[in-house]
């Protein structure tokens, strides 16, 4: 497996990734050049300065997990790469400290002028009057998006005796009064605010959420930094407030196109900008670029990732908690999918027991990936499952109840099909995966290797007929399980067999008197 890094990445981190894979680095590429390249490639590390469009994920005949070495992933088709199964994953921790600290610079470069005056010094001018500047302490700082980079601003900010209110429809009360953040709406944050920086990711919802409606309501004199994405400001709106004075500075590290030769921006001289230098500092590089080195080298040698963009991350000691069960799941999905087979509607899957405490998700999509395989075949994997069975309309429902009966935890999946609805469950039982019921037959079942599922009458003469087709056949029999039901009433059967059963000796047992049906599982 061979690993790309098309954005420059710190020699720690390759040095990571050269340790178990063999890593090509090609910097610069244009779309199709990296297009014609990705499919020998098993992963592709990139910072913001790689776009993966659908065209070069189209391509990525290989590609299991794309690794972002910093924060945004806005430079990634995300939905692409889940549709065909591709992980996305980031380093959201190993930057932070560094895009806010850069925050902070550009708050008091805009404050003091610092950029300006150096020039104008350094082009032999000593304007002292003209680099007047203002102070911010006491002055009020407006954050929008108060996650990990817009949090360690705040403090910082605190530190400068600024006070700080914010909004972030995502956190709650509490975590701003323990950060002693006012938090408050966008509108009257623009209308309190002396300094506004904003700290969101670039979505639908925060395009432009400072637009021609916000700066109306700014106070005049205002200054504005944006260190996270360019278009979370809107540019035209920006230069409207410059031009007409109600904006004093801004201070801008992002832009909607990068690199910004052309933008008018930079014709301004209280317009202070960088070239997107908020994580570019030793520190920072070397944190994300070992952090996704890491979760490459995971992924790549079949494990899992922490920071998963694109399916739910499970923290390391929830892991081992969580694996017996993804691994049950996964088996379970597969058995009631070879058993039921595709067109069905309708999925559920119901936790009971201590396992309905935990983030279960990972085992439903597990499960899911167990169930469509049978049908859809290798493309499905943890990442598109959910996706898949979406396009297909069919219906995942979770239901948890603190209820089991007999063990600790169960798991029972259902499906509709045709108006039926047959089910599977399972238990953990020591370390050891088991099917306990089928159909709401009750059975004690190890799922594994190849099995022979049937369901017949239960009376005389059908068992032993059926284990001497096996027997004639060489077919050894390693386990055996019947349902518990009265004499003349329809049981299972479940067989463990050591070898593939070909068609025709499912069929012979098909024929034997009594025999409803029969199905070879293949785990
Ligand atoms: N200039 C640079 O070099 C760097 C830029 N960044 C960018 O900084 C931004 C923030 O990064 P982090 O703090 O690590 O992300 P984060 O995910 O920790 O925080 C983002 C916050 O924005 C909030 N948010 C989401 N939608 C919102 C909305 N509609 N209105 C208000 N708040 C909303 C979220 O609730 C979250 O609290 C990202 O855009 C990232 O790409 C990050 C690192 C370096
Ligand atoms: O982490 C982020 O979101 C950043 O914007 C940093 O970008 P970079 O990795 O320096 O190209």
């Amino acid at each position: 497996m061979k690993i790309l890094v098309s954005d420059p990445l710190s020699e720690e981190g390759i040095e990571k990734l050269k340790e178990s894979f063999e890593v090509d680095i090609a910097t610069g590429l244009s779309e199709d050049e990296l297009a014609q390249k990705i499919g020998d490639y098993s992963a592709l590390v990139i910072r913001s300065g790689t776009n993966v469009t659908k065209k070069i994920i189209d391509s990525a005949d290989n590609l299991k997990i794309i690794g972002r070495a910093g924060v945004g992933v806005d430079n990634i088709n995300v939905d692409a790469a889940t549709e065909k199964g591709i992980i996305v994953v980031n380093a959201p921790e190993g930057n932070m400290i560094s895009a806010a600290e850069h925050t902070i610079a550009m708050i008091m470069s805009l404050s003091r002028n610092i950029p300006q005056a150096n020039m104008s010094l350094k082009s032999k001018k000593w304007e002292r009057k003209k680099f007047m500047g203002v102070e911010v302490n006491g002055k009020i700082l407006g954050v929008i998006g108060l996650g990990r980079i817009g949090t360690e601003v705040a403090i910082r900010a605190q530190g400068l005796e600024m006070r700080v209110v914010a909004y972030d429809p995502y956190i709650s009360e509490e975590r701003a009064n323990e950060l002693g953040v006012e938090l408050s709406s966008v509108h009257e944050i623009m209308k309190k605010a002396d300094f506004i920086t904003v700290h969101t990711p670039l979505t639908k919802e925060t395009r432009n959420i400072i637009d021609y409606e916000e700066f109306g309501l700014m106070k005049n004199g205002v200054r504005v930094i944006n260190c996270a994405r360019g278009g979370i400001i809107n540019e035209a709106a920006l230069i409207d407030s410059l031009k007409s004075g109600k904006v004093a500075g801004a201070a801008l590290d992002v832009f909607v196109n990068e690199p910004p030769f052309d933008n008018p921006l930079l014709e301004f001289e209280n317009v202070i900008v960088t070239p997107h230098l908020g994580a570019s500092t030793e520190e920072a590089q070397i944190n994300v670029a070992i952090s996704i080195a890491e979760e490459v080298i995971s992924v790549l040698k079949g494990g899992f990732a922490k920071n998963t963009i694109n399916i739910p991350a499970i923290k390391p000691e929830m892991m081992s908690v969580l694996q017996p069960y993804i691994d049950l799941g996964e088996t379970m999905g597969s058995v009631l999918g070879q058993l039921v087979g595709g067109k069905h509607r309708k999925v559920e899957v119901a936790y009971n027991g201590e396992i309905s405490e935990k983030d279960i998700r990972p085992v439903t999509t597990a499960a899911l990936k167990g169930l469509l395989e049978t049908v859809l075949g290798s493309g499905i994997n943890y990442v598109n499952a959910h996706k898949v069975a979406k396009a297909r309309k069919i219906e995942v429902i979770e239901s948890k109840s603190d209820k089991s009966e007999e063990y600790s935890s169960t798991i029972t999946i259902r499906m509709v099909k045709d108006g039926e609805t047959r089910s599977i469950t399972g238990a953990v039982v020591g370390n050891e995966a088991k099917i306990v019921n089928i159909d709401n037959y009750r059975v004690d079942i190890v799922p594994r290797g190849y099995m022979i599922v049937s369901n017949h009458i239960n009376r005389p003469n059908v068992i032993g007929p059926c284990c001497l087709v096996l027997g004639r056949n060489n077919i050894n029999i390693s386990g055996m399980q019947v349902g518990r039901v009265g004499i003349g009433e329809v049981t299972i059967m479940a067989l463990n067999v050591d070898s593939e059963v070909p068609e025709p000796i499912l069929d012979e047992i098909r024929s034997i008197e009594g025999i409803i049906d029969a199905n070879l599982i293949k785990l």
